[in-house]
């Protein structure tokens, strides 16, 4: 738990502090860019920067905009399970480019959905069960006991590895026979249209790409958007901020204008928010690391093969760098310097730090921005959200929607 320690860690990969992530993890993901270190991790890791990195958000956004608005424009008059909402929050854009305007009348649908039918035509919605179904298992499966006899969440999530592989072999099959061209993460994967990455993946390295992408994006990015919700109907001083900030946004553009960067950018109460929501419900309490050999750290010998877990969850709570460490206070990311604080690890360090940090935080805030200035909400009541060891609303969170 201690930060200076953990940071010692998180920087120090090349001294022999390795990823040391569960056996179940590495079995079901595969030897994705949790499982690689050295120079297999950074040519990966290049590879997942010119898909999420920063300098894409900023051509992402106006189709995460589209998403955004469409998965958000028939909740009037409803009872929304903001968990299960959520959920396709993260979910948006990461394999397709574009919408059929024709579906937006059955916005129900939802966002992944809308996206599989609009690029696989009438036979993708069948891919599309299959593969939600499936990808469900495997997530499940990475945080099971690897313990593999039928039955097991273990054996139900290796199977559905399995199957994922099958379903995209196709997706990837049937694009490559495609003359059609589209701008999406798969595109770039499979057309190698990044030309300043001189190392082509081969099928299972993109293959572990997309498992990686949907893997890491799923859970952070809906529940962190999930609990903003929560705080800002707890705090309604905050919520009142939120919405003059974006409506301001909305006043000085048409209706139809997706957000821009400039627009992102100069959303800084927003991304307090997301960041003060991100510490106090941190959603990854730590990372795994394991040593390559004897190693000592503050006097201690760790021996070689030993799994390290950086406990990064208690710092968000430390008095010192957030006083009143309990209370919901996002004006005190306003000025940035917390962001830059040598012990801010939500987003981890060192070589492994997220890639998907700004892609993350652009799906919330464009979230909230939607969110804040076409809806109020109140609580159904009664349901409980717990916070540790993991953040989730074991019954839902069900809240009653109006328009503004
Ligand atoms: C907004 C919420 C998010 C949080 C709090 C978060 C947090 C983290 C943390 C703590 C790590 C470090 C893991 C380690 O050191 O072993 C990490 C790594 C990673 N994250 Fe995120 N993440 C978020 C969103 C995303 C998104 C949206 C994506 C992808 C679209 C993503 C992709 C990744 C990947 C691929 C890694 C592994 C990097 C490497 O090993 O080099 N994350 N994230």
């Amino acid at each position: 738990m201690d930060p200076e320690l953990n940071r010692y860690i998180l920087l120090n990969e090349k001294k022999g502090l390795i990823p040391g992530y569960p056996k179940s993890m590495v079995d079901i993901l595969g030897n994705n860019i949790a499982a690689v270190y050295g120079p297999t991790h950074k040519y990966i890791r290049n590879n997942l920067l010119s898909l999420v990195g920063t300098p894409l958000v900023k051509n992402l956004l106006p189709k995460l905009d589209e998403y955004m608005r469409i998965l958000l424009s028939d909740w009037d008059c409803k009872t929304i399970d903001i968990q299960d909402k959520t959920m396709e929050v993260s979910l948006i854009f990461t394999f397709f480019d574009r919408i059929n305007h024709d579906i937006k009348s059955n916005v129900s649908e939802m966002a992944f959905l809308v996206q599989f039918k609009q690029i696989a035509e009438a036979e993708w919605s069948s891919i599309y069960d299959r593969f939600k179904t499936e990808f469900d298992k495997l997530y499940v499966g990475t945080i099971s006991l690897p313990i593999y006899l039928p039955g097991t969440n273990y054996h139900h999530g290796f199977k559905a590895r399995i199957n994922v592989t099958k379903i995209l072999a196709e997706l990837m099959e049937r694009r490559r026979a495609s003359a059609a061209t589209c701008d999406d993460m798969l595109e770039h994967l499979l057309r190698d249209v990044d030309t300043s990455t001189t190392y082509k993946l081969n099928d299972v390295e993109i293959i572990d790409q997309i498992v990686t992408i949907l893997y890491s994006g799923y859970e952070t990015v809906s529940t962190t958007s999930m609990m903003a919700v929560k705080y800002l109907h707890d705090h309604p001083e905050a919520l009142q901020q939120l919405r003059e900030e974006n409506f301001a946004i909305r006043n000085r553009k048409k209706a139809e204008e997706p957000l821009d960067w400039d627009d992102l950018k100069s959303m800084k109460f927003t991304r307090s928010v997301v960041y003060e929501t991100l510490r106090l419900a941190t959603v990854i309490n730590g990372v795994l690391r394991k040593t390559t050999d004897d190693i000592t750290l503050n006097g201690f010998v760790i021996p070689k093969g030993w799994r390290i877990y950086v406990y990064t969850r208690e710092i968000n709570y430390d008095p010192i760098l957030y006083p009143e460490p309990f209370k919901f206070n996002p004006w005190r990311w306003l000025d940035g310097k917390l962001e830059s604080h040598n012990y801010f690890l939500v987003f981890g360090g060192g070589t492994r730090l997220c890639p998907g940090k700004e892609l993350g935080v652009a799906k919330v805030s464009t979230f909230l921005h939607y969110f804040v200035t076409t809806y109020r909400w109140e609580e159904v009541g009664g349901e409980e959200i717990v916070k540790f060891p993991r953040v989730e609303a074991p019954n839902g969170y069900h809240i009653n929607v109006k328009k503004i």
